[in-house]
C-alpha cells in the first residue's frame, strides 16, 4: 500500500506562544508536552502529535509528514523516490516519535517526510476549546495545499512518484475578468480522503504552503470555531462556504505562520479503486468569500463612486 494520508505537520515559528494560543484556543487542539526534536506537541486525536511546532528564526510551514502502513511500505516508498531521482535522507525516527523516518523535497522545494509507526498518546483526546472531535484515523489529519509555478512537474511528482491519485483537476479563474486561469491538482491518498494534497498553479508563497485543512466532526464544531476566531481577532481569509469538489463546509483563517488554516466538516471520502477524476469549474457551491475578493470588490465600488 502507498501513502495512507497526512500524518503530521511541522511548523517553524519565531513565537511559540502565539501558536500555542492559536492551536489550543481557536483550533481546539490539545497541548501535550515536547518531542525529542524539541517541538511543542499538539494533538487532535489519539496520536501523540499531529502538529509539531518548532522555535526557529522565521515563520513557515516546514514539513508535511506522509504516513505509510509498515516498514515494507515505507522501504518501497523510499526506493520509489530514489529511483525517480529524489534525494532521500534517512531521518532520526525517535526525534519525531515514529518507527521509521526519511526526508526529501518535492520539485517545488517543499520539504516532506515519509514515516510509519507514530506514537499514540497515553491519555484520551479532549479539546480544550470544546471541539467534539476531529476526523482523522485512516484518513489522516487533513490536507495541505501548495502553490508552485512548477505546477506540472510538482503535480506529476505527487501523482507518479508518491502515488497519489487525481481527484479533481479544475482550472479556476481567480480575480477580475481576463485573469489567466490557474490549474489546481487535488489528489488523494489510498484511504480515500478526497484530497490529502493539492498543488495550485501560483507563485509559491514565502509561508511554505497556501493552507492546511483539519476536519471536525460536526457543523456546530465549525460554527463554534468561527466564533472563537472572531473573538480572538484572528483575521478571516474566507467566510463559511461549501466546496463543490469535496463537499466540505468550511471557513479559512490566518495562522500565526501567515498561511491559512481551513476548518471544515463532512468531507467526501472516495473509493480510489473506481474514482474518475473530475474537473469542477466552481470552487464553492455557496459562500467562501475570500478576503482579497472582498477587498477588490470594495475598491471597485469606491472607484465607481469617484
Ligand atoms: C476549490 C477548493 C476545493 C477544496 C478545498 O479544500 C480547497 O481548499 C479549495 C480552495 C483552493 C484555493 C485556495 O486555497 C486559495 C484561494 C483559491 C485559489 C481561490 O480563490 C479559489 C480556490 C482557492
Ligand atoms: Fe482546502
Amino acid at each position: 500500500m502507498g501513502i495512507k494520508g497526512l500524518g503530521y505537520v511541522v511548523i517553524e515559528t519565531t513565537d511559540l506562544s502565539k501558536w500555542h494560543d492559536y492551536l489550543t484556543g481557536v483550533v481546539g487542539a490539545m497541548a501535550d508536552g515536547k518531542g525529542a526534536d524539541g517541538a511543542a506537541l499538539y494533538r487532535i486525536d489519539a496520536r501523540a502529535a499531529r502538529f509539531r511546532i518548532i522555535k526557529a528564526d522565521a515563520d513557515r510551514f516546514a514539513v508535511a509528514g506522509w504516513e505509510l502502513a509498515d516498514q515494507a511500505d515505507f522501504d518501497a516508498m523510499a526506493d520509489k523516490l530514489r529511483d525517480a531521482g529524489c534525494e532521500v535522507a534517512d531521518g532520526d525516527a525517535a526525534s519525531r516519535g515514529v518507527e521509521a523516518l526519511a526526508s526529501g523535497k518535492d520539485p517545488a522545494g517543499h520539504q516532506f517526510e515519509i514515516f510509519h509507526g507514530a506514537a499514540q498518546a497515553d491519555t484520551a483526546f479532549q479539546s480544550p476549546a470544546g471541539v467534539s472531535g476531529f476526523v482523522t484515523g485512516d484518513l489522516g489529519m487533513g490536507h495541505v495545499v501548495y502553490g508552485s509555478l512548477a505546477f506540472e512537474e510538482t503535480h506529476k511528482f505527487y501523482r507518479d512518484v508518491m502515488g497519489f491519485g487525481d481527484s479533481d483537476l479544475p482550472e479556476i479563474e481567480v480575480g477580475p475578468p481576463g485573469t489567466p486561469k490557474m490549474g489546481i491538482a487535488f489528489m488523494h491518498a489510498e484511504t480515500g480522503r478526497h484530497h490529502s494534497v493539492a498543488v495550485i498553479q501560483m507563485p509559491a508563497p514565502p509561508t511554505g504552503c497556501v493552507h492546511i485543512m483539519v476536519e471536525a466532526k460536526s457543523r456546530a464544531d465549525v460554527d463554534k470555531a468561527y466564533e472563537r476566531m472572531a473573538a480572538a481577532d484572528v483575521p478571516v481569509s474566507a467566510t463559511l462556504g461549501e466546496h463543490t469538489n469535496d463537499q466540505v463546509t468550511s471557513f479559512y483563517m490566518q495562522t500565526p505562520g501567515g498561511f491559512d488554516l481551513e476548518f471544515g466538516f463532512e468531507g467526501l471520502v472516495i473509493d480510489p479503486a473506481t474514482w474518475e477524476p473530475t474537473a469542477h469549474t466552481t470552487p464553492s457551491q455557496w459562500g467562501h468569500e475570500w478576503a482579497w475578493q472582498k477587498a477588490a470588490a470594495e475598491a471597485a465600488t469606491e472607484e465607481a463612486n469617484g
